[in-house]
């Protein structure tokens, strides 16, 4: 990781550009206020109160403070504008869509080997051919043909469990990992050990761990506009910038983020690479199975796509793992932290898949309809700890005024989903776990699917299907056969649990214990049932 030396050297070469900075922002004077935010100071503007842990609690305090649904960190002259309720987010990402379906381009992102992922992508011809790949392959319809993958998976989830409980999160990753590379390339994951999985993992972790505030120093310098932990702004001047970072020799002192940035660069390249010549492999070889890289190869060769569109298939692809994995373990294991925490709706959700389902079999996607509170529990996951709390950022096409408030083109215009899922006046005692805010007083469903934590406008998640999908099934199929508790230590003392999450982009529960044990003789039963079935 890059070190402090880093940060300030990169910080100061910004500064150098602070003058030519103000003297282009002059040309907006004209221009209505920015949003409020923290003081601002000379030289570095708001740069020192930039939050770089749980920012979104911060930027919900600021909204407070200001009274004002967005507030702007200003930084070497960049503004980053943080959206922090409902009603405003729906004006800029959702009506105002085509303005806001831009991202910032990070140079981190790109020499880390990122910037052709769809998620990252600029609003482009390229986004749109990936986006229509996965929007094919991942809509409703779609992604309810993938049910009896997730079922047979999710059956090993349950058998895993039960041999060693200890080990829940691998059980949850392996899951998640052989659904994304089963459905996308028709490959199958070895539950020992998977070089494909373990490399795609690792590019993950990297990019979750620049992308987060603090974590970089050199995300400081855009590529094109910026993101919410870029701070300067003019693109010409900071492309020149770009160029002289980018290609400082390894030894010079600041660059050290350019060794990290390569390393990921050799994960990607393979996470890019190597399950699409997989596909390629058994599509030669006629072996391979039905999947959506055997689908969409078909389909570019029968209209003459050619290399450009295997290049766009490849990466939609390659995005379809990274962006399903880590997101899927995450609130999965959000849902065991809620029930080890909060044991009350581990009994109501049990006692609903009792009365539904029976103690014979295991709950199937066709008893959905009948189990809201399993379904108002899966929201509440979503709500509770949201796992991507600032989603991921925008950035304008043009210049913009929200209530009298400046957005600059170009400008990071982060989603504060977090905020939006915490607001009392929705969500009273918002940092309790409770499945039953989303039922009726009749106990339906009520129509609130918290779509804030797929992101919303154009960029907004085209997974949640399967994503959704996935947390249901997993959660629902665990209740039925598990009861979670607190572990104990060897006094037989629970061991406290905290419900806290990482400062990441995508966030997890930090790790904890808890014990997962079959509920009794009943569901130990069914569970050697399903051993001799899938062994
Ligand atoms: C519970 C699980 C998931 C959560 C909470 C989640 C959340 C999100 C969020 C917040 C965004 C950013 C939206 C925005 O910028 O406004 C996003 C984007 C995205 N998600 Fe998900 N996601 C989940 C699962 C999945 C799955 C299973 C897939 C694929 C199978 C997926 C694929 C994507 C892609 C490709 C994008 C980028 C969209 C774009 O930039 O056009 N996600 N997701």
């Amino acid at each position: 990781m890059p070190t402090f030396y880093d940060f300030v050297i990169v910080v100061l070469s910004l500064g150098l550009f602070k003058f030519v900075g103000d003297l282009i922002s002059a040309r907006r004077q004209n221009n209505p206020p920015i949003p409020p935010g923290p003081t601002r100071y000379p030289f570095v503007g708001s740069f020192l109160s930039i939050p770089t842990s749980t920012p979104w609690k911060t930027y919900v305090r600021w909204s407070q403070e200001h009274n004002s649904d967005l507030v702007a960190v200003r930084a070497f002259g960049q503004v980053s504008i943080i959206v922090n309720t409902k009603k405003a987010a729906k004006e800029l990402f959702e009506r105002r869509s085509a303005v806001y379906a831009d991202r910032p381009q990070m140079m981190m992102a790109d020499l880390m080997g990122w910037g052709v992922a769809t998620t990252l992508s600029p609003y482009s011809d390229q986004w749109r051919a990936q986006r229509k790949i996965l929007h094919h392959s991942l809509n409703a319809t779609a992604s309810a043909t993938y049910h009896p993958m997730h079922l047979a998976k999710v059956e090993l989830v349950l058998r895993s469990l039960y041999l060693d409980p200890e080990a829940y999160l691998g059980h949850i990753r392996h899951y998640a990992a052989s659904m994304a590379m089963l459905i996308a390339y028709g490959y199958d994951v070895d539950p020992k050990e998977d070089r494909l999985v373990d490399v795609a993992e690792k590019a993950v972790n990297m990019i979750s761990n620049a992308m987060f505030p603090g974590a970089m120093a050199v995300n400081a310098v855009p590529m094109r506009s910026s993101s919410h932990l870029c701070i300067l702004s003019p693109p010409r001047l900071i492309l020149s910038t770009l160029d002289v970072v980018r290609h400082l020799p390894d030894w010079f002192p600041g660059t050290g983020f350019k060794q990290y940035a390569k390393q990921c660069m050799a994960l990607t390249t393979e996470m890019w690479e190597a399950p699409f010549a997989f596909a390629k492999r058994s599509i030669a070889e006629g072996t391979a199975p039905p999947s959506l890289a055997s689908a969409h190869i078909e389909m570019n060769d029968a209209r003459g796509g050619g290399a450009h569109g295997e290049k766009m298939i490849k990466y939609a692809l390659g995005t379809l793992f990274s962006a399903a994995a880590d997101t899927t373990v995450s609130a999965i294991t959000t849902g065991i932290l809620g029930l080890t925490v909060y044991p009350a709706v581990l009994l109501r959700a049990q006692a609903e898949l009792d009365r539904v389902v029976g103690r014979r079999r295991l709950p199937t996607f066709k008893d959905r309809p009948s189990l809201p509170y399993i379904t108002a529990l899966c929201r509440e996951i979503l709500r509770w700890q949201v796992i991507l709390p600032l989603a991921l950022a925008h950035c304008p096409t043009k210049d913009d005024v929200y209530e009298g408030m400046f957005i600059p083109k170009g400008s990071p215009v982060l989603l504060n989903a977090w905020a939006i899922l915490h607001d009392p006046e929705d969500y009273p005692d918002p940092e309790a776990f409770k499945p039953e805010r989303f039922l009726t007083a009749d106990g339906t469903l009520n129509d609130d699917e918290v779509q804030a934590a797929f992101g919303l406008g154009r960029r907004n998640c085209v997974g949640m299907h399967m994503g959704n999908d996935s947390v249901w099934i997993t959660m629902a199929s665990i209740i039925s056969i598990f009861n979670i508790s607190k572990a104990k230590d060897e006094h037989g003392n629970e061991i406290p649990v905290e419900a806290v999450s990482t400062d990441e982009a995508v966030s997890h529960p930090v790790p904890f214990q808890c014990s997962i044990r079959p509920r009794d003789s009943e569901a130990e039963e069914l569970l050697q049932q399903l051993g001799r079935d899938t062994m």
